[in-house]
């Protein structure tokens, strides 16, 4: 069996009320182990807490109850290990695409050569060649969220935590960008927590699904997806696809109609 490299352990979560207004309970103690190189998807319905999760384990927020272990400690804060791309494009504006690809580099103190050559090659491997010097504001949606992966994949971070990443995108990019992003997990086998609200993208993706109840979430179902690598977008009309698709797409409807 791989190493765990993420354990969360009974996390919860409650948002203080204030004004008269009483405390949101976002998450009830959630337990989830995941293992080296698992591509974990997390699926649930709008406002069980998905991104609550997510951001405890990046580090930008803190858990009320229970602890995230990752083999260098228990998180106190974000950190190098982990590395984030939101649904919304958080580019740094001002600065170019190599810029912003090499933002953490400069960070660590990395030599110039040495940052020139690792932008040079995530600059390849998500196409983009020929916009280095570009700025966000001249490239598409797509662009942008190619250079987010970019950006935290060029950190070389053991595990890579996507909030809704391709959520603001047409499908057929987001579709394209699915399959990148496979082609780079099959090449690098990093550990990916990946939250989603498509019951698709989460199949497509994931080696485990992770299902969660109407807020206050918690783990309802964890359910494996041992479709074969390298996976193609022909993939999503074969049988057994549909398959765990009627199983998920049920799951999620009773929760849904809870959270309605
Ligand atoms: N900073 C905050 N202060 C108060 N309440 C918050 C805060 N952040 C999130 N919440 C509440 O916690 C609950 C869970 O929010 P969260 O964003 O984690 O859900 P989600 O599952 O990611 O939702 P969606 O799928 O719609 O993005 C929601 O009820 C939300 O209003």
């Amino acid at each position: 069996m791989e190493p765990r490299v993420i354990e969360i352990e009974g996390v919860a979560r409650t948002f203080p009320g204030g004004r008269g207004r009483s405390p949101t309970r976002a998450l009830e103690p959630v337990n989830l182990s995941v293992a080296e190189k698992d591509f974990v998807t997390i699926l649930g319905p709008s406002g069980c807490g998905k991104s609550t999760l997510l951001r405890i384990v990046a580090g930008l927020d803190e858990a009320t109850e229970g602890v995230v272990r990752l083999p260098s400690g228990p998180v106190s804060g974000p950190g190098p290990d982990r590395g984030m791309v939101f649904q919304s494009y958080t580019l740094f504006p001002w600065l170019t695409v190599a810029e912003n690809i090499a933002f953490g580099l400069r960070e660590k103190g990395l030599p110039r050569a040495e940052r020139a050559d690792i932008v040079a090659f995530y600059v390849d491997k998500v196409g983009l060649r020929g916009f280095e010097g570009h700025h966000p504001r001249q490239l598409s949606g797509g662009m942008q969220q190619r250079v987010a992966i970019a950006r935290a994949l060029a950190n070389d971070p053991a595990v890579l935590l996507l909030d809704e990443p391709f959520g603001a995108l047409d499908n057929q990019t987001r579709s394209l960008m699915q399959e990148l992003l496979l082609q780079i997990w099959e090449a690098d086998q990093k550990t990916v927590l990946f939250v989603t609200h498509d019951i698709e993208e989460a199949i497509f993706l994931g080696s485990r699904c992770v299902v969660m109840t109407a807020r206050p979430g918690r783990v309802k179902a964890d359910i494996p997806i041992p479709l074969p690598h390298p996976r193609l977008y022909k993939l999503k009309t074969a049988p057994e696809f549909m398959t765990l698709k009627e199983r998920l797409t049920e799951e999620i409807r009773e929760e849904a109609i809870k959270a309605a």
